[in-house]
């Protein structure tokens, strides 16, 4: 386990949903952060009967309860980041925003997770409005995809432009830096994987672009991704630089889950993927405003920032 200067164990808490399958939610949360070498804690707020094909049941977890599990987990072991993932309902978010505010949470990583890969809906219509009420001002970092983008916004995201304009508009919420996914695009640069950072301190925006791989193995790539931002901030990252080494992480457990026979439908990524290798961490810090490539196990400057999503 990593150790902070001080010399305590790195601890972070993940709120969020249990993906009985194991590839998304609450299991790839913790998965990500041991793999990172951080101590990883739990505050569950839904059950999904879950697997590689989709999502067939859930429980809603009560409000109370999620408090307490909060509650237990602050008042003993405490967190150096945390992060939300699935929250299902305004009541929810309202428990978990007030607990994070009582207890002054530093490096808060919201995943506004609205919807699984195979549609079905893990929040409530009516619970996006207090998400970006109540959690985006307690941010550090908010990491939505294009299809929560667009239900964030309340317009299509077509292209770099729209998602950009995406990017600064969820920004005026009070999150310092908003990352919007483009795991979801689908045409464009069909062979990148293109993920738009905007920072409102330097009012500028960073492009991380891998190779997309051609693998339906994508279930929980999300979880996995805030996980890992999760992860290298509680160990003292820049946050430019957590989030480029979150995605050459989510890239490796992609490319290493593509020949895998986990579930016969979109199966997980692989968590086993390298976490404490010099090959994630970019050769220098990022320069906002850039855009960078990861390939072949190394991030370069890219010498043609790309042109759409
Ligand atoms: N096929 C792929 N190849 C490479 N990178 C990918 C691929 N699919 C997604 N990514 C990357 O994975 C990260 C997560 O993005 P994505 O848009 O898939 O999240 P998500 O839709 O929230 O995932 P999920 O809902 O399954 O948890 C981003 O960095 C994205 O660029
Ligand atoms: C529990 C849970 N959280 C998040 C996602 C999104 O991937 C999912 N499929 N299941």
């Amino acid at each position: 386990m990593f150790r902070q200067p001080g010399g305590h164990v790195v601890r972070a808490l993940t709120i969020a949903g249990s993906d009985s399958g194991g590839g998304a939610g609450i299991q790839a949360d913790l998965k990500t952060l041991h793999q990172f070498g951080v101590y990883g804690m739990c505050a569950i707020t839904a059950l999904t009967a879950q697997n590689t094909h989709g999502v067939q049941d859930i429980q809603a977890v009560p409000a109370s309860f999620v408090q307490q599990q909060l509650e237990s987990v602050l008042t003993d072991l405490g967190a150096d980041a945390v992060k939300t993932g699935m929250l299902a309902s305004a009541d929810i978010i309202h428990t978990v925003a007030d607990v994070l505010e009582a207890h002054a949470v530093q490096h808060l990583v919201v995943d506004p997770v609205m919807v699984a890969k195979g549609g079905a809906p893990l929040l409530q219509p009516d619970a996006v409005d207090a998400l970006k009420a109540r959690l985006f001002p307690l941010a550090a970092v908010v990491t939505p995809n294009l299809p929560e983008a667009q239900a964030l916004c309340g317009y299509p995201i077509r292209d770099l432009a729209d998602a950009k304009r995406a990017a600064r508009d969820l920004a005026q919420s009070g999150v310092p830096i908003v990352v919007i996914k483009g795991g979801h695009a689908a045409d464009g640069r069909p062979n990148d994987a293109v993920d738009i950072i905007y920072d409102s301190g330097t009012q500028t925006f960073t492009s991380l672009v891998s190779p997309r791989v051609p693998s339906r193995k994508t279930h929980g790539t999300g979880c996995t991704f805030s996980s890992a931002v999760t992860a290298l901030l509680a160990r003292g990252e820049a946050p430019l630089t957590a989030i480029a080494m979150a995605k050459a992480f989510v890239f490796e457990a992609i490319d290493r889950a593509k020949d895998w026979d986990v579930g016969s439908g979109h199966g997980p990524t692989d968590h086993t993927a390298p976490a404490n290798t010099s090959l994630l961490v970019p050769p220098a810090p990022l320069q906002h405003g850039s855009s960078y490539v990861y390939r072949d196990g190394t991030w370069t400057v890219h010498a043609s920032p790309p042109a759409g999503l």
